[in-house]
């Protein structure tokens, strides 16, 4: 197992994060963010917060996606995928939709996150934040926006983030 963000790191990345954002979004008026369950909620949670930090008194509409009915595999997975909630409270009609996970790996789990955003409007613009992007793994041609770090990897290999709030620490890890 080798450690690729320590936990200062990963808060040093999460506010550049937030930076980038705020440098496109200036304001906010029409953007939303909206955080993958199950592990790209810690994420989001991070992201929002900070905003908030930085741009006190503006409200930014926050919501939670889970893609478990549009994976592509649903039906013929082996595995039992267990829904969490979707929690997303508000149109997402013509607004500019930051969707945010922890990890891009084949692209399928976003796949699913498009379509199933689908459901509360159209969006004007979907742009997609990532922690970690693993480069050159993609099966669909969906990229990041932003990106806290791109990690080179074979498919044996693993990136797991790890959330205080669930896993008792911060720390980004390669499990081979
Ligand atoms: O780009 P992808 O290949 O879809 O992988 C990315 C997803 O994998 C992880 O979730 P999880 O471990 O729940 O998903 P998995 O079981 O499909 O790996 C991670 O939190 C991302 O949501
Ligand atoms: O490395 C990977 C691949 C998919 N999902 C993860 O969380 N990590």
């Amino acid at each position: 197992m080798k450690s690729l963000f320590t936990q200062q790191h990963l808060q040093i990345t999460i506010e550049r994060l937030a930076h980038q954002l705020l440098e496109n979004h200036l304001d906010f008026s029409d953007t939303v963010l909206i955080g993958m369950q199950p592990r790209g909620v810690f994420l989001s949670d991070r992201i929002h917060q900070k905003l908030k930090e930085l741009i006190p008194g503006v409200s930014i509409p926050y919501g939670m996606l889970d893609i478990t009915f549009y994976r592509d595999d649903f039906n013929t997975s082996p595995e039992l995928h267990i829904a969490k909630e979707t929690q997303i409270n508000f149109s997402l009609e013509n607004k500019k939709v930051v969707l945010i996970d922890d990890v891009l790996y084949t692209g399928r789990t976003i796949r699913a996150g498009l379509d199933a955003l689908l459901d509360f409007g159209r969006p004007e613009s979907v742009e997609l934040l990532v922690l970690i992007d693993r480069r050159f793994s993609r099966e669909l041609p969906i990229q990041p926006d932003y990106v806290g770090m791109t990690v080179d990897s074979v498919a044996a290999q693993k990136v797991k983030v790890l959330w205080k709030e669930k896993d008792k620490k911060d720390e980004v890890v390669m499990l081979d």
